[in-house]
C-alpha cells in the first residue's frame, strides 16, 4: 500500500520519535508511532476526531509520559532524563494552545514579558523592548497595552503566538491554531506560521482540522487512526491527498472536495 511519501531531505532529524505508546490508565490511545520531525519544517499531526492528535502533542511538550517507546529532541532523549534535563529541553519550544491562553487580568504586553520575567535575568527595559519586537512580528504592537477581553479571537491568538515565541524557541507546538477564526484571519495566521518557519527558522509541529491551511503550509506529517490506534501514514497532507491509497486517509483528506461538492450540488 502506498502510505509512505519518499523521503527527499536527507538531513539529520532534529526530532525523532519511534515507537511512541500512550495511554490513560489501562486506555491505550495510540502505540507504536514513529515519525522523524526535520529542522525549519513544518509538520502536521493529522487524523479524525478523538484518534489521539492532542494526546501526541501532550507527551510532545512535557504534559503526558509515554508509556513506551523514545522521544528524541536531537539526541537528547526528553522522558529518559530527569525533570531539569527536560526542562532544560523544553526550554526550546514554544507552544500555542487553542484559545491563545492569555492570562486575562494582565495586558498583552504582560502576557509576553511573563516568561521573560520568570526564567531570564534581563532588567525590565530590555524585557519592554523584546516585548515590543515579538508582539511587532505578529502584527500586535497597537494592542500592548491592551486587556485579553478586549480582543478579537485572531488577535488573541496572534498573542498567544508572541507569547509562544516569548523566550526565542525553535521549535513551536500549535494545537488547532485556526480554531475559531474566520477563513480570512485563518490565511493571516499560516502566512504568520510560514513567516516563522522561513524568517527564523523554527521548526513548527502542528494539530489541526483545517485542510485547506494544511495543504498549504505543511511539509510533511503523520496520520493517526482511532481504529487501528497507530500511525497509518507518513507524508505532508498534499503528498498523502494525491497519493496515498488507504481507503480511510482517502477519504479524509478529499473531505473537503467532497464537502464543497456536495454543497454546491444542494445550493
Ligand atoms: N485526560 C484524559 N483522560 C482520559 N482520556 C483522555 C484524556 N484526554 C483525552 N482522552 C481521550 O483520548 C482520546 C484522544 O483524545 P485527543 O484529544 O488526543 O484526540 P484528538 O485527535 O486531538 O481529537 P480532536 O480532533 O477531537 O481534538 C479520546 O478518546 C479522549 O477521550
Amino acid at each position: 500500500m502506498n502510505n509512505q511519501m519518499p523521503s527527499t531531505d536527507d538531513r539529520p532529524a532534529l526530532i525523532t520519535v519511534n515507537d511512541l505508546t500512550l495511554a490513560f490508565g489501562p486506555r491505550v490511545i495510540q502505540h507504536d508511532v514513529s515519525f522523524q520531525v526535520k529542522r525549519g519544517s513544518i509538520f502536521a499531526v493529522m487524523g479524525g476526531s478523538g484518534c489521539g492528535k492532542s494526546t501526541l502533542l501532550k507527551s510532545m511538550i512535557g504534559l503526558l509520559r509515554p508509556t513506551g517507546g523514545t522521544y528524541k529532541v536531537e539526541k537528547d532523549d526528553y522522558w529518559a532524563g530527569d525533570d531539569a534535563s527536560r526542562i532544560r529541553i523544553g526550554r526550546r519550544f514554544g507552544v500555542l494552545f487553542q484559545s491563545g491562553a492569555l492570562w486575562s487580568s494582565m495586558t498583552v504586553g504582560e502576557n509576553v514579558a511573563l516568561p521573560m520575567q520568570m526564567f531570564t535575568k534581563l532588567e525590565a527595559p530590555v524585557i519592554r523592548r523584546l516585548v515590543e519586537l515579538k508582539l511587532g512580528l505578529v502584527g500586535m504592537l497597537h494592542a500592548i497595552d491592551q486587556y485579553p477581553s478586549e480582543l478579537s479571537g485572531g488577535m488573541r491568538k496572534r498573542a498567544g503566538l508572541a507569547r509562544a515565541m516569548s523566550l526565542d524557541p525553535d521549535i513551536l507546538f500549535f494545537d488547532e491554531p485556526s480554531a475559531g477564526l474566520d477563513p480570512i484571519t485563518s490565511a493571516r495566521l499560516d502566512d504568520l506560521i510560514l513567516n516563522l518557519r522561513d524568517g527564523l527558522g523554527a521548526t513548527i509541529i502542528i494539530v489541526s482540522h483545517e485542510l485547506s491551511s494544511l495543504f498549504h503550509i505543511a511539509d510533511d506529517g503523520i496520520f493517526l487512526d482511532a481504529e487501528q490506534k497507530t500511525a497509518i501514514a507518513h507524508g505532508s497532507p498534499t503528498w498523502l491527498r494525491d497519493h496515498c491509497d488507504d481507503p480511510m486517509v482517502h477519504a479524509f483528506m478529499h473531505r473537503e472536495q467532497l464537502d464543497s461538492s456536495s454543497s454546491h450540488g444542494n445550493g
